[in-house]
C-alpha cells in the first residue's frame, strides 16, 4: 500500500489526520476516452480509437471498482475485443502486485511488470499519485487511457458496439439524468461509504459514515420494492454500479468495515435485487470470493493487524430471488 511521488514509490497508508478521521478517495489521474471515432471524449485528449485486441484492463477481481468494468465487459460480450490480466489479492508495501501464486492471478500478460506501480511509470515516468485497479490500458500507445472505472464503464457500454459488442445499453439517453443522480448518492454514501466506516480513524468519523450508509440502503430497499431496478424496469449502469458493493457487503464488509447494522440478507429487496443479478449469465463468472476475502481481511494491515479472515455469515446467491413474482412483466 503506498503511492508514487514524482516516478518513486513510497509505501504509506491513507493519511486521515488533516480531515478528523475521515477517508477521502483521491480523483483519478487518467481521464482519457476511448471512442468510435477517436475523437475525444468528455475530458482528455483525443487519439483512442475503438478497435479490436488495442486495448488491456487491469483488474483486481476484489475490487468493486474494477469489478463493474468487467461486469460491463461480461454483459457487452467483450471478451473477445479486450482481454484482462489480474493482479494478487493482497495489497501491502508494494501496493497491487503480478504475482500469480493465487489462483485466478494472471500476472502481467503484456509486459510481465512485477509491480501494477511499474506499469503507472511505464505510461508516465514522473507520475505521482495512487497506483489503483482498473486500469484501461492502449497496447499500440503504451500508455494509460483511463483509470476511472465510471468512465471504462461508460466506454465499454457505447464505443465497441460497431465491432461486435453485444446489444443493450446501460446508459440510455432518456434515462441518463435519472442514473446520474442515483450514482451521485449511492457513490457517497454506499460504494464509498463502506470504505469511509471502515478507515475511519475516529468515532465521529465513523458513526457519520455508517449512519449515512444505512439510511441510503434503507431508501435503495424502499425503491427496490417499488420497481425491478433502480431506475424502473429495465436494468442500467446504476444497478451494476451498486451491485459490485452488495456483493461484498454480507462476506466482507459487515465484519471487516464493522458495516454490521444490518446484512443484506436482512432486506427483502436488495437481497432479491442482489441475487437476480448475481443468476444472470455469465455474471456469477465475475465474482471471486476467494480473491475478495483474502484482499480485504489480509491487506488492511490498520484495521485487522492479525489478517485473520472472518468465517462470514452463510448465504446463498443461487436461491430464487423471487423477482419475476415480484415484479411480473
Ligand atoms: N476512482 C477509482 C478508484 C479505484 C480504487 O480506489 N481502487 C482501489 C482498489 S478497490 C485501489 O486500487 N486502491 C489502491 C490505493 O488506493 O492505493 C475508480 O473508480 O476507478
Amino acid at each position: 500500500m503506498g503511492q508514487l511521488i514524482d516516478g518513486v514509490w513510497h509505501d504509506t497508508w491513507y493519511d486521515t489526520k488533516a480531515t478528523g478521521g475521515r477517508f477521502k478517495r483521491s480523483e483519478s489521474a487518467f481521464r482519457n476516452w476511448v471512442t468510435v471515432d477517436g475523437a475525444a471524449g468528455p475530458d482528455g485528449e483525443g487519439g483512442f480509437k475503438a478497435e479490436k485486441d488495442r486495448y488491456h484492463l487491469y483488474v483486481s477481481l476484489a475490487c468493486p471498482w474494477a469489478h463493474r468494468t468487467l461486469l460491463m465487459r461480461r454483459l457487452k460480450g467483450l471478451e473477445k475485443l479486450i482481454d484482462v490480466s489480474v493482479v494478487h489479492p493482497l495489497m501491502l508495501e508494494n501496493g497491487w502486485t503480478f504475482a500469480d501464486d493465487f489462483p485466478g492471478a494472471t500476472g502481467d500478460s503484456l509486459y510481465q511488470h512485477e509491480f501494477l506501480y511499474q506499469l503507472y511509470l511505464h505510461a508516465d515516468p514522473h507520475y505521482s499519485g495512487r497506483v489503483t485497479v482498473p486500469v484501461l490500458w492502449d497496447k499500440q500507445r503504451h500508455t494509460i487511457v483511463s483509470n476511472e472505472s465510471a468512465d471504462i464503464m461508460r466506454m465499454l457500454n457505447s464505443a465497441f458496439d460497431a465491432l461486435g459488442a453485444r446489444a443493450g445499453d446501460y446508459y440510455p439517453d432518456t434515462l441518463r439524468q435519472k442514473i446520474d443522480e442515483i450514482n451521485g448518492w449511492v457513490y457517497n454514501s454506499v460504494n464509498n461509504g463502506v470504505y469511509k466506516s471502515g478507515f475511519a480513524t475516529s468515532q465521529q468519523a465513523y458513526d457519520e459514515a455508517v449512519g449515512a450508509l444505512f439510511s441510503s440502503l434503507e431508501r435503495l430497499e424502499q425503491m427496490l420494492g417499488q420497481h425491478r431496478y433502480l431506475t424502473g424496469s429495465r436494468l442500467t449502469e446504476a444497478d451494476l454500479r451498486l451491485w459490485t458493493t452488495l456483493v461484498r457487503f454480507d462476506p466482507v464488509y459487515v465484519t471487516h468495515f464493522k458495516c454490521d447494522k444490518f446484512r443484506i440478507g436482512d432486506y427483502l429487496n436488495l437481497n432479491g435485487f442482489l441475487r437476480e443479478i448475481y443468476q444472470m449469465p455469465g455474471v456469477a463468472d465475475t465474482v471471486d470470493l476467494a480473491h475478495i476475502r483474502n484482499h480485504y481481511y489480509r491487506s488492511h494491515g490498520t484495521i485487522n493487524p492479525h489478517g485473520i479472515i472472518s468465517v462470514g455469515p452463510a448465504f446463498n446467491w443461487l436461491e430464487p430471488h423471487g423477482r419475476d413474482e415480484r415484479f411480473p412483466v
